[in-house]
């Protein structure tokens, strides 16, 4: 963990208690192009799945007005957020855009909701995850990364061939100590907003050098203590399917994340290495078929958008809806 994170950031005694519990989906949205039809898309997944929780949208500044009234047609609740920028230094971002990545960080601050699922805008939901929302609080839940694609290549992980996924393939030199923590993509988590937290992030991020992978690498290293890996059906990295394709079960997973370069279906041409693969293709034409479909858009008749929030659900634990995880737990923190 962070230096100087106080332990109790992460409990929910900060936390003022309504009386009431208000939840949400989250996204991000930056700048004028198309990551728009991103979000589109994932509002009316969302709503094709039936979920019961609106799609918050935290848009930067820069989200042309245009923009912000398609988001609004499609039921989502839009919030816009000043930019977060980390402290200078010489680093070199595994892409150039992840830097803007950074005022995800705000959405600690949206008190209003005590628990929400964050979703990149290149991610479309085919099944219903309400239920995340209903998991223990304390924890911080999302799942585990895949180091073997070539934007890792400047990854220690990489030039060894070691991956999590796969721990027992390349095993981790004894020489260099234990192996790195288990780390999460942050494209999809499972969180709690707090003020506490919040602030908590912002200070620290001031006394953290930027990495390659930005905020990402960030989150993994503040939320070390208390990540807890879910399974790989709640965000499948596309990369999932060549890498360690005895991984992946295709017709179980509920969310998928169009990452791996030259996927995202509104830019999709088939090019690019694995960019011709049959079920690449099959993810991409899923993709549009949601995007395409009118009978998703927000009709106050037929798809009436969810209010925020349900009062004291009572469905089931998470824990008692996953299958078995395939790596261990990490221990509930103290609660000091
Ligand atoms: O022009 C842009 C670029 C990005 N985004 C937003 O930023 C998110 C992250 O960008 P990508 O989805 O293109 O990036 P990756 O999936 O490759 O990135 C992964 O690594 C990033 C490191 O910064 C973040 O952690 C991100 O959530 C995680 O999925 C997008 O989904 C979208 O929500 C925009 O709104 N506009
Ligand atoms: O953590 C990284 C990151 O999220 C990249 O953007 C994505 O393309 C990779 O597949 C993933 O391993
Ligand atoms: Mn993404």
């Amino acid at each position: 963990m962070a230096p100087g994170v106080p332990v109790d950031v992460f409990s929910t005694s900060g936390k003022v208690n309504r009386g009431y519990s208000k939840k949400a989906y989250v996204t991000f949205l930056a700048g004028n192009g198309d990551y728009v039809k991103g979000v589109v898309g994932l509002a009316k997944g969302l709503r094709k799945v039936k979920s019961a929780y609106p799609l918050v949208v935290a848009i930067l500044p820069d989200v042309p007005e245009e923009h912000r009234e398609i988001l609004r047609s499609q039921g989502c609740i839009v919030r816009e957020i000043e930019p977060i920028y980390p402290p200078e230094n010489q680093v070199q971002f595994a892409m150039a855009h992840f830097v803007i990545n950074y005022s995800k960080l705000r959405i600690w601050n949206f008190e209003e909701y005590s628990k929400m699922v964050y979703l990149d805008a290149d991610i479309q939901v085919y099944d219903n995850i309400d239920h995340l929302l209903d998991a223990p609080d304390g924890y911080f839940y999302a799942v585990m990364d895949c180091f073997c694609e070539e934007i890792w290549s400047h990854s220690h992980q990489y030039s060894i061939g070691y991956c999590q996924q796969c721990p027992d393939k390349v095993t981790w030199p004894v020489e260099m100590g234990s192996p790195p923590p288990w780390y999460f993509n942050a494209g999809m988590f499972v969180f709690e907003p707090s003020r506490l937290t919040y602030d908590s992030l912002l200070e620290t991020l001031q006394i953290t050098p930027p990495t390659p992978f930005a905020e990402q690498d960030f989150l993994n290293m503040f939320f070390q203590k208390v990540y807890k890996p879910i399974p790989l059906v709640y965000n499948l990295v596309l990369a999932m399917l060549w890498r360690h394709p005895e991984n992946v079960e295709l017709d179980k997973v509920k969310v998928v994340h169009y990452c791996a370069a030259g996927s995202k279906p509104w830019r999709y041409t088939g090019k690019g290495a694995n960019m011709d693969r049959e079920d690449i293709k099959m993810l991409v034409a899923k993709w549009w078929d949601i995007y395409n479909d009118e009978s998703l858009d927000v009709n106050a008749d037929q798809n009436p958008v969810p209010e925020a929030g349900q009062t004291f659900s009572s469905k089931p634990s998470i824990m008692a809806s996953l299958p078995d995880p395939t790596v261990s737990y990490i221990p509930a923190p103290s609660a000091a």
